[in-house]
C-alpha cells in the first residue's frame, strides 16, 4: 500500500527506499550508552515554559495521536538546556510497543521502555515550523519514557479523548491542556544531535532525553493500544509498534550536565 507504516511491507527497514537519509549520519533514534556519555560543563538546565492555552486539538494521524500547539507567538517555548535561542512547541505525541517489553524509540544500555513521549518545538531563528523542520538546528525533541507503574492520573485526560480519535484522520478539540504534568520531576537530560524519528527522517533535530521516567500503568497502556492506525472505511489495524528501533551511532555519543 501506499505511504509509510511501521508494517513488515512498509515499516522502517523498507524507508530508506524512499527516504534514503535513512542511513544518513545522524539518524535517531539511538541506544544511549550512559558509560559512553561525556559531561559537558557548558549545558544549563532545561528550561520549559508552557501555556495551556496554546493546546489546540488531539488527532490521530495514522502513525500516532499528537496534541497540537498554537505556535504563532512566543506562549510555550523551550530555552536553555543545549541548545541557543527560543524554540516554539509545536506538538507532542507518543510511541509504543504491542505489549509492555517495548514500545520506546530511544533506549538506555539496551534497555526498552513501554512508551516514550515526544515534545516537538521549532527554532524560531526560521520563519515556521515548516521551514525549520529541515534544517540542522531547526527542532529540538524533549523526549520522556514511560515505564509501567501506578496509574498515572495526568494521562486521564489524554486517554479519555482516544474515544474520539479511534481512526486515522479523526481529531478534536483539546483545549486548555498543560504539557508540563506529562514531565517528570527533575529534568536531568541527555543530549545528542539527531534526526525525526519518522519519514521524512531530516536530520534536525537537537535530542533531549531526559534521565527520569514517568509512570503509567499497564491498564493505561492498553488504551494505547485501542488506537488504530486504519481509517474507519478500512480493516482494522491496532495502532501499536510504532517506534523505529535503535540507529548506528557513526561516531556520536550524548553528553550530559555534570551531577
Ligand atoms: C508522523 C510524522 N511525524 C513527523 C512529522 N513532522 C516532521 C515533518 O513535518 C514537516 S514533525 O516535525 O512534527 C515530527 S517530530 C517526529 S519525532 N518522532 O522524531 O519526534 C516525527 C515528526
Ligand atoms: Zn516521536
Amino acid at each position: 500500500s501506499n505511504g509509510w507504516g511501521y508494517a513488515d511491507h512498509n515499516g522502517p527497514e523498507k524507508w530508506c527506499d524512499n527516504f534514503p537519509i535513512a542511513n544518513g549520519p545522524r539518524q535517531s533514534p539511538i541506544d544511549i550508552q550512559t558509560s559512553g556519555a561525556s559531561y559537558d560543563e557548558s549545558l544549563k538546565a532545561l528550561k520549559l515554559q508552557y501555556d495551556p492555552s496554546t493546546s489546540l486539538d488531539i488527532l490521530n494521524n495514522g502513525h500516532s495521536f499528537q496534541v497540537t500547539f498554537a505556535d504563532d507567538d512566543d506562549s510555550s517555548t523551550l530555552t536553555e538546556g543545549p541548545i541557543s535561542g527560543k524554540y516554539r512547541l509545536k506538538q507532542f505525541h507518543f510511541h509504543w510497543g504491542a505489549s509492555d517489553d517495548k514500545g520506546s524509540e530511544h533506549t538506555v544500555d539496551g534497555k526498552c521502555y513501554p512508551a516514550e513521549l515526544h515534545l516537538v518545538h521549532w527554532n524560531t531563528e526560521y520563519p515556521s515550523f515548516g521551514e525549520a523542520a529541515s534544517k540542522p538546528d531547526g527542532l529540538a525533541v524533549v523526549g520522556v519514557f514511560l515505564e509501567i507503574g501506578a496509574d498515572n492520573p495526568n494521562l486521564q485526560k489524554l486517554l479519555d479523548a482516544m474515544d474520539a480519535i479511534k481512526c486515522k484522520g479523526t481529531q478534536t478539540s483539546f483545549t486548555n491542556f498543560d504539557p508540563t504534568i506529562l514531565l517528570p520531576e527533575s529534568l536531568d537530560y541527555w543530549t545528542y544531535l539527531g534526526s525525526l524519528t519518522t519519514p521524512p527522517l531530516h536530520e534536525s533535530v537537537t535530542w533531549i532525553v531526559c534521565k527520569q521516567s514517568i509512570s503509567v500503568s499497564s491498564d493505561q497502556m492498553k488504551k494505547f493500544r485501542s488506537l488504530l492506525f486504519t481509517a474507519d472505511d478500512e480493516e482494522a489495524c491496532c495502532m501499536v509498534n510504532n517506534y523505529r528501533p535503535p540507529q548506528p551511532l557513526k561516531g556520536r555519543y550524548a553528553s550530559a550536565r555534570p551531577p
